[in-house]
């Protein structure tokens, strides 16, 4: 089943061991540059964090360690203590869910379930049990009614949600979202927002948009040139002014983080009610 909380909202978070481990890793690219420079990062099991940083900082090579496409240099990257090698890059592509940036790169079947079912069918699901998973996968992002079609034909937030549901329908211990807001519209970043936040899987969200970061994750980790240089509660992490400067991070114009702490204490949400 993809895990849901039974509401949306702030409430403590499971802590059932470490999901993510990432210890002295260096990366280099073969034409010698270094991206990585000796990153160390822990997530527990349903943590939600934000994983920030300038361009050019590391977040899309460490990003990309965490499912095995890229293997450190130096250094060990393990995903509920297995270790991310070779041998074992089929099942942590399993256990780790990335939703890339753009959702052509996922969508790319006839029809939206086709594309939902393709992972899970790719690890040997199929029958019942897979028209099951591509029915629970699309409810979840509330896609249901466009099962059957053309993902070219979908709207932009209905394909995003569409790549999710593919992603999703893998059943991930871990969800990785690249830019998760990128090209939506408000409603339809509200609503990604109340969906994820309804999940209840360890996440990861690479992103420049520091208040949609706020609004999904509880914790948040500055990466800049290949290291982690800030981690920590998120409204801490965006309240410290000098830090964020240092890194070129800023909050829009107008955005206040004491606000949306204070609103956030006295409603237990940081997304708005639509
Ligand atoms: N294939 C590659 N070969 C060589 N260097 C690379 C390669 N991909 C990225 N880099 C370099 O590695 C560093 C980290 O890049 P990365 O894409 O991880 O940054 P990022 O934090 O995701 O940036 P952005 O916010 O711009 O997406 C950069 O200096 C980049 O130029």
């Amino acid at each position: 089943m993809i895990r849901r909380k039974s509401t949306a909202g702030s409430e403590p978070l499971p802590s059932t061991g470490v999901a993510v481990e990432v210890s002295g890793v260096r990366y280099t690219y073969p034409d010698g540059h270094r991206a990585l420079d000796g990153v160390d990062l822990r997530i527990r099991a349903g943590e939600r964090v934000a994983l920030l940083g300038p361009n050019g900082a590391g977040k899309t090579t460490l990003m990309l360690h965490l499912n095995g496409v890229l293997t450190p240099t130096e250094g060990v990257v393990s995903i509920h203590g297995r270790i991310v090698d070779k041998k074992s890059v089929r099942e942590v592509r399993r256990q780790v869910g990335v939703v890339f940036q753009d959702p052509d790169d996922q969508l790319f079947m006839p029809t939206l379930a086709e594309d939902v079912a393709f992972g899970p069918a790719n690890f040997g699901v199929e029958g019942q049990a897979l028209a099951e998973r591509v029915d629970e996968a699309l409810a979840a992002v509330g896609m249901r009614e466009q099962a059957q079609r053309s993902p070219h034909h979908l709207s932009g937030g209905q394909r995003r949600r569409g790549a999710l549901a593919s992603v999703l329908a893998c059943r991930p211990d871990v969800l990785v979202l690249d830019e998760p807001s990128a090209n939506l519209d408000p409603v339809a970043r509200r609503e990604l927002a109340e969906t994820l936040i309804g999940l209840d899987t360890t996440m990861i969200v690479v992103t420049h948009d520091l208040p949609y970061a706020a609004q999904l994750c509880d914790r948040a980790v500055i990466v800049d040139e290949g290291r982690v240089v800030a981690d920590g509660a998120i409204l801490d992490v965006l309240a410290d002014a000098e830090t964020l400067a240092r890194h070129r991070l800023e909050l829009p114009w107008g955005f206040d983080v004491d606000t949306m702490r204070a609103l956030s204490e006295r409603t237990g949400r940081r997304v708005p009610t639509g």
